[in-house]
């Protein structure tokens, strides 16, 4: 039978099988065999070892479109990055940020303000600036008031999306708003682990309706860019490439060189300043790590 890895920890995984039912598998062999460890994401052959215990084993993992570092997920869509408007206030360096780490890992964001109803007008046109500038779709939504809801059901249908943000911006209030069934499903997972235990937080991927699945990204607080070349992050800026032609040299880092398109375009308000100014926090980031 085929299935889908839901949950991976202490050495079991959770798989969702064809029959719809949950498994508590190993993966006996596939480790030695090949150099291969599942992911939360693969999909997976299994053999049941006892159907009324819903035990079985892991024999193959179905070939896969990508496999994330962070967070550790094979079958990623795209992501869905969601902050409030306010109440927290935005951290837009650690959207920035994590829109680089997706970028990196060739995932497509889509990016998604929560707490519509607490702003006006005025701050949803800056932020819907600041990222449609630098090409990303931006949505806005209040879970309380239930608009924009359609929108991200719509978007996230069919698909595996990493669901992003930091603590209090709506995370579990919208994903229950998409799809009330998510949190039951939740339930029965939590059940079968609550035995091993363990603390630490990992990847779990939710499914939430037919052939859609979210993941939850656990300490994007604290997230740190990759270690990069430095030289490299303005490849991650989707928005440089288009000016990069006017910079005088090639290989323009869009930092202390004269004559630069980049600079030139965020003064001219074509690029925003915001995703500007936290290129060069990062790049800067990035040019101390190296020293070490
Ligand atoms: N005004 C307003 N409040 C909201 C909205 N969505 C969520 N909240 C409130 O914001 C708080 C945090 O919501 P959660 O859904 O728990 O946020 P979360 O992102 O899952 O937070 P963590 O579980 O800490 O990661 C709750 O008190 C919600 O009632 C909204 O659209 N408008
Ligand atoms: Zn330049």
């Amino acid at each position: 039978m085929t299935g889908k890895i839901l949950k991976g920890i202490a050495g079991f995984y959770y798989v969702i099988a064809a029959d719809g039912k949950l498994y508590e598998c190993k993966a006996k062999g596939i480790f030695r065999n090949r150099n291969v460890k599942p992911l939360v994401g693969d999909n997976v052959g299994i053999s049941i070892l006892d159907e009324t215990e819903q035990k079985g084993n892991i024999d193959e993992i179905l070939p896969r479109k990508n496999a994330l570092v962070r967070p550790s997920v094979a079958n990623v869509d795209q992501a869905l990055v969601l902050f409030s408007v306010t109440q927290p206030d935005p951290n837009l360096n650690l959207l920035d940020r994590f829109l680089v780490m997706m970028e990196v890992q060739e995932v497509p964001v889509n990016i998604c303000f929560n707490k519509i109803d607490l702003a006006g007008d005025e701050k949803r046109n800056e932020l819907s600036a600041i990222y449609e500038k630098a090409g990303y779709s931006v949505f806005f939504t209040s879970t309380c008031e239930e608009k924009g809801i359609e929108e991200i059901k719509d978007l996230v249908r069919g698909k595996t999306t990493v669901l992003a943000g930091p603590s209090g911006v709506g995370k579990s209030t919208l994903t229950n708003l998409i799809y009330p069934k998510a949190k039951m499903e939740t339930g029965t997972i939590s059940e079968k682990i609550q035995r091993g235990k363990h603390t630490t937080r990992h990847s779990e991927l939710f499914g939430i309706g037919r052939d859609t699945y979210m993941v939850d990204t656990p300490g994007f607080s604290s997230m740190y860019i990759e270690d990069m070349e430095c030289g490299h992050l303005k490849d991650y800026f989707p928005e440089f490439e288009a000016c990069e032609e006017d910079c005088k040299f090639l290989g323009c880092i869009h930092i202390g060189e004269k004559i630069c398109g980049v600079k030139t375009a965020v003064e001219e308000g074509r690029i925003s300043r915001s995703r500007y100014d936290n290129y060069r926090l990062l790049y800067q980031e990035l040019k101390d790590k190296r020293r070490y």
